[in-house]
C-alpha cells in the first residue's frame, strides 16, 4: 500500500522510510547465480542485475511479467528564452501521437511487452520562466508528485517512466548545476539540435536560473528549476521505491529528476538502474554522480523513456538466463 500524499513532508518521510531490497532473497540469488551452467561472471553485468531485481522483487527465480511505461508531458516557461530546438506546440502535439501509437515509445513498449500510460500535466499552463521567478508553487509541485505517484499500477513489476517536454534540458541542467555544482557548460547540452549561438545563450539562461535561486534540498530545487513532468518522474520513482518495484532510469531529464531523491533521502534510487546513456552533453556526468552505470549507450537523445524502454529486453535477458538455466549438477556438467 502507498502511504498518502497530502503534503510534501509526507513525501520525505515516505522516501526515508522506504523498505530495502530482500537480503535473504538476495543471497538466494547470489547462490543460484553461482550454481548456473557458466563459467563465474560469464555473463558480466547480466549477473548482478539479475540479482539486484531478485532482491527486490524477493524471489530468486524472478520474471518480469507486468512491465508499465509512464510518459509524463509538461510545458516550461523559460522556452521564452529561446532555448530550444522545437516550439512548445510539440509537447501537446506528441502527447496526441503518443497516443495515437505513433511516437518511438510505443514500438518500443510494445516490443518490451509493456503497458503504457500517458500523462500530460496541465500543458495549456506552463511553468513560470525559472530565470524570473520559481517554476512551480508549492501547491503546484505537490499536484504534479501526486500525479506520478499515483500512476504507477498496482501490479507493475518494472517501471520505465519518461518525459516530453520541450525546453526541460535546460530545466535538467539547471537541476544538475543547482544540485552538484561546477559551471553552466558542464551540464548544458544541445536538447532537440540547438545550434551553437542557442547552446550559449542556453548556458546563460542555466547560470542565471541557478544563481537566482537558494534551494535548500532536492524537492525545493524540483519546485524551483523543474518542470510539472519532472516532478511527477520523481513522484511516480518514490511510488516505485515504496512498492519495491525496480524501475530502469532512462536519459537526462529522467535522471535529474531521480537526482533530486537522493538529495531527500540517501537510499532513495537503490531499487534503479540506469537503462542507457544518453547523448546530452552532462548525461555522463550525471549518472557517475548517481553512481550508475547504463546498460546501453547507443547515442540516443530522444526522452520518452525510449532507452530505458530499450533495456527492458537486456533485463529480460539477464532473468531469463537467471531463472531458467541449469545448474551443474541438474545438467551434470562439471563445475570448475
Ligand atoms: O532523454 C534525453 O537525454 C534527452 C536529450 C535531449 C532531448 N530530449 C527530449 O527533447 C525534449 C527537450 O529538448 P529541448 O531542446 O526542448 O530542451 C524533451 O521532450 C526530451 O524528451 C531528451
Ligand atoms: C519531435 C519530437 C519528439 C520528441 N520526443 C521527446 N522529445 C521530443 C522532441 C521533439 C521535437
Amino acid at each position: 500500500m502507498l502511504p498518502d500524499l497530502n503534503t510534501l513532508s509526507d513525501f520525505r518521510n515516505a522516501l526515508a522510510q522506504a523498505p530495502a531490497a530482500d537480503a535473504a532473497a538476495r543471497s538466494a540469488c547470489e547462490a543460484r547465480n553461482g550454481q548456473l551452467t557458466k563459467p563465474p561472471g560469464a555473463l558480466g553485468q547480466l549477473e548482478e542485475i539479475a540479482i539486484w531485481y531478485g532482491s527486490w522483487r524477493k524471489t530468486d527465480r524472478p520474471e518480469i511479467e507486468t512491465p508499465q511505461v509512464i510518459v509524463f508531458a509538461g510545458n516550461h516557461g523559460v522556452t521564452a528564452r529561446g532555448v530550444s530546438a522545437f516550439p512548445s506546440e510539440v509537447t501537446v502535439q506528441m502527447v496526441a501521437n503518443f497516443k495515437a501509437g505513433g511516437a518511438a515509445i510505443n514500438q518500443l513498449a510494445r516490443l518490451a511487452g509493456a503497458r503504457m500510460d500517458v500523462h500530460a500535466l496541465d500543458l495549456e499552463r506552463p511553468t513560470a520562466d525559472f530565470t524570473r521567478e520559481p517554476a512551480m508553487s508549492e501547491a503546484d509541485l505537490l499536484q504534479a508528485l501526486q500525479t506520478g505517484w499515483s500512476a504507477v499500477h498496482s501490479d507493475t513489476d518494472l517501471l520505465v517512466v519518461g518525459e516530453m517536454g520541450i525546453g526541460n534540458t535546460t530545466s535538467a541542467a539547471a537541476i544538475c548545476n543547482a544540485l552538484y555544482g561546477g559551471v553552466a557548460s558542464d551540464w548544458t547540452g544541445r536538447g532537440t539540435g540547438v545550434g551553437d549561438d542557442a547552446l550559449s545563450l542556453k548556458t546563460q539562461v542555466v547560470a542565471e536560473a541557478v544563481a537566482l535561486h537558494d534551494s535548500r534540498d532536492g524537492l525545493d530545487v524540483l519546485r524551483c528549476l523543474g518542470g510539472r513532468e519532472v516532478a511527477a518522474m520523481a513522484g511516480a520513482i518514490a511510488a516505485a521505491r515504496i512498492r519495491r518495484i525496480p524501475v530502469i532510469l532512462d536519459g537526462f531529464i529522467c535522471c535529474a529528476a531521480a537526482a533530486c531523491l537522493v538529495e531527500i533521502s540517501d537510499h532513495a534510487l537503490d531499487h534503479a538502474i540506469a537503462g542507457h546513456q544518453s547523448a546530452e552533453g552532462g548525461h555522463q556526468a550525471l549518472l557517475s554522480r548517481l553512481g550508475k552505470s547504463p546498460l546501453l549507450s547507443l547515442g540516443l537523445r530522444l526522452g520518452e523513456g525510449s532507452g530505458a524502454a530499450l533495456a527492458i529486453q537486456v533485463l529480460k535477458g539477464a532473468l531469463a538466463c537467471h531463472s531458467c538455466m541449469a545448474t551443474f549438477a541438474e545438467a551434470g556438467v562439471s563445475d570448475g
